[in-house]
């Protein structure tokens, strides 16, 4: 059984067609992206995903059962990270860990062998607004992470990382992915990104957003820097590149 399934998919605003009609599955433990032009409807896919938002029909099912309107069965990493101004950097990203009940103490103990590897070593006394655009991101989502649920929808985590810290993060996001098996929904313009961290890609159209294309990414894991030589690798992004 897939772990999510999408089915015909629709979300009208007023006077505004945001979806027009899209369907997608998640295997479970796969890593799925999502590749579209800016404004495409890619955020209103995730938040009805999610269940903070109700389409305008179709259905959303994880592990069979319907979850439309129904929030709080997956860890979502919005692309405004949201994190609360008025708390430090590690009673934010512990905040999972109090929901799940561990005291205040023990969930920033826990979160703190987090922080090395979010690039975030010295800054947990800090608030948000005083951290630049990449590290919020980051601290966002060791947020998302530390609420372990077995699905995660990603949007646009990276954007805003500059182009090392970015490799860094998808060679970790990849380790977590292999050693957790969640089956992630990750939303992206880049297509290298695309590409080099999922199993499969759906190119989505201009709003309304439709899919235009599926495509499976048969590279073998773990990737690494010669992957982006792999032949197999140059035939997909050609492939994307022909269509958009
Ligand atoms: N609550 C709402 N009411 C009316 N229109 C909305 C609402 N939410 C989103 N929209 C519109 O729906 C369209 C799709 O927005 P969405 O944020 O899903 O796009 P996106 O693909 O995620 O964009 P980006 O890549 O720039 O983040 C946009 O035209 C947006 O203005």
């Amino acid at each position: 059984m897939d772990k999510i399934k999408v089915t015909n998919i629709k979300k009208t605003y007023e006077n505004l067609d945001a979806i027009n009609n899209i369907s997608l599955s998640v295997a479970n433990g796969q890593f799925i992206s999502i590749l579209g032009p800016s404004g495409c409807g890619k955020s209103t896919l995730l938040n009805i995903i999610s269940g903070l938002e109700k389409p305008t029909s179709g259905d959303v099912l994880i592990d069979g059962e319907s979850y439309i309107g129904k929030s709080g069965r997956v860890s979502y990493m919005h692309q405004k990270d949201l994190l609360l101004p008025w708390k430090n950097i590690i009673d934010n990203v512990s905040i999972p860990l109090v929901l799940q009940g561990l005291t205040r103490e023990k969930a920033r103990k826990r979160a703190m062998t987090y922080l090395d590897d979010f690039g975030l070593r010295g800054f947990e006394k800090v608030f948000p607004g005083q951290l630049s655009g990449g590290m919020r991101q980051r601290a966002a989502l060791l947020r998302t992470y530390l609420f372990k649920s077995d699905v995660m929808l990603l949007d646009e985590p990276f954007g805003s990382l500059d182009a090392m810290t970015k490799r860094k993060m998808h060679l970790w996001l990849m380790d977590i992915f292999n050693n957790y098996k969640s089956s992630i929904i990750f939303i992206t313009h880049d297509i290298d990104e695309a590409i080099f961290l999922s199993d499969k890609v759906y190119l989505l159209s201009e709003r309304p957003a439709e899919v235009k294309i599926e495509l499976d990414v048969d590279l073998e894991r773990p990737r690494n820097n010669k992957t982006f030589s792999n032949p197999k690798y140059i035939m997909l992004k050609e492939k994307i590149l022909n269509i958009l």
